[in-house]
């Protein structure tokens, strides 16, 4: 089965979120449409049908995604992964840890310059990481549905480790980008010494969230960041933003980059890491990724207890 992709629609109701997702298998005539409805965070129905590959090729071009290329979670056997629990806009399986992934409540605690700064308390934590201007704070204004990080058109604006403590039971960490061209050399030997001493350090760092800027084509920094994490075992889910910008030329779309991204990235890895495309404007992918976050951090907690 691939999915094709921009077939994932979002039509907010009253009553929650209804989304369409258009999947098509190479060999078969037909396509399948997927309706469901996420509500609080939480599937409420979804329901599947039929329409010719033709029909479902006019509204978009295939993004080659086999099902060995899913996501599968703990608790869920590959076999039995279906259409319905894949969240659109993703690879991701939606599994038995899934919870509620409703956001009540979310306030800043502290900004630490130092790892060995940050709290200290043992509250589950997934840290946003990226380039400079990838969209990490807004992603999180858009996740917490509240300006609470500092976003700028300029590049290198958060240069602390911000804990957001969200629902009173779990942090989101807003780290310095990457890769910010202009800064002095020091500063980015400092980057590395002391966000790289965060992640190695930080027990209760459940996944790291890298963010990968969908309107440009996949840069090498990017790769890097991710094999740095891969080689010592930190869970990460890559995360595509700016998905709603789709002007541009030849091999700048959205889908081209994260495709030629995927296919860069893909020889890495054993089983293929989890990823969701977002916009922070359109709100596209937040449900999708906080119910992705529920279930490694209901896992995590299950593990720890
Ligand atoms: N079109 C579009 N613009 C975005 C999106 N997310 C962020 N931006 C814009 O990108 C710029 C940078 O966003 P930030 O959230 O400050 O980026 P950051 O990764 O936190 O940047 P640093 O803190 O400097 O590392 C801002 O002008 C945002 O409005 C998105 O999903 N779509
Ligand atoms: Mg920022």
């Amino acid at each position: 089965m691939g999915l094709l992709d921009h077939c994932v629609a979002h039509y907010p109701q009253p009553f929650g979120r209804l989304m369409c997702s258009i999947w098509a298998c190479p060999f078969c005539p037909s396509a399948v449409v997927d309706l469901c409805l996420i509500s609080n965070g939480r599937f409420k129905f979804s329901k599947s049908f039929a329409i010719s590959r033709r029909a479902a090729s006019s509204v978009a071009p295939p993004l080659k995604l086999e099902k060995e290329a899913l996501f599968v979670p703990p608790g869920v056997a590959k076999e039995e992964v279906t259409i319905n629990m894949v969240l659109p806009g993703s690879n991701i399986v939606v599994g038995p840890y899934a919870g509620d992934a409703q956001i009540k409540q979310a306030q800043f605690v502290k900004s630490s310059s130092r790892a060995k700064d940050c709290p200290k308390d043992d509250r589950p934590e997934f840290a946003i990481i990226g380039r400079s201007n990838v969209g990490k704070s807004s992603l999180i204004n858009a996740l917490v549905r509240q300006d609470m990080a500092l976003t700028s058109k300029k590049p290198g604006k958060t240069q602390l480790i911000n804990h957001f403590l969200i629902n009173k039971s779990w942090y989101m960490v807003d780290l310095p980008g990457y890769g910010f061209a202009h800064a002095s050399e020091s500063a980015r030997i400092d980057w590395s010494s002391f966000t790289k001493g965060y992640f190695l350090n930080r027990d209760t760092l459940v996944a790291v969230m890298l963010l990968v800027d969908a309107s440009i084509p996949p840069q090498r920094i990017d790769l890097d960041c991710a094999n740095w994490l891969g080689r010592n075992n930190i869970g990460m889910t890559f995360v595509f933003t700016k998905c709603d910008k789709t002007k541009g030329g030849k091999g700048t779309r959205p889908v081209d980059n994260i495709r030629q991204f995927q296919e860069l990235i893909g020889k890495c890895y054993g089983e293929p890491p989890p990823w969701v495309m977002t916009s922070s404007v359109t709100g596209l992918g937040r449900d999708e990724l906080l119910l992705h976050m529920s279930q490694l951090r209901n896992y995590w907690d299950n593990e720890a207890s």
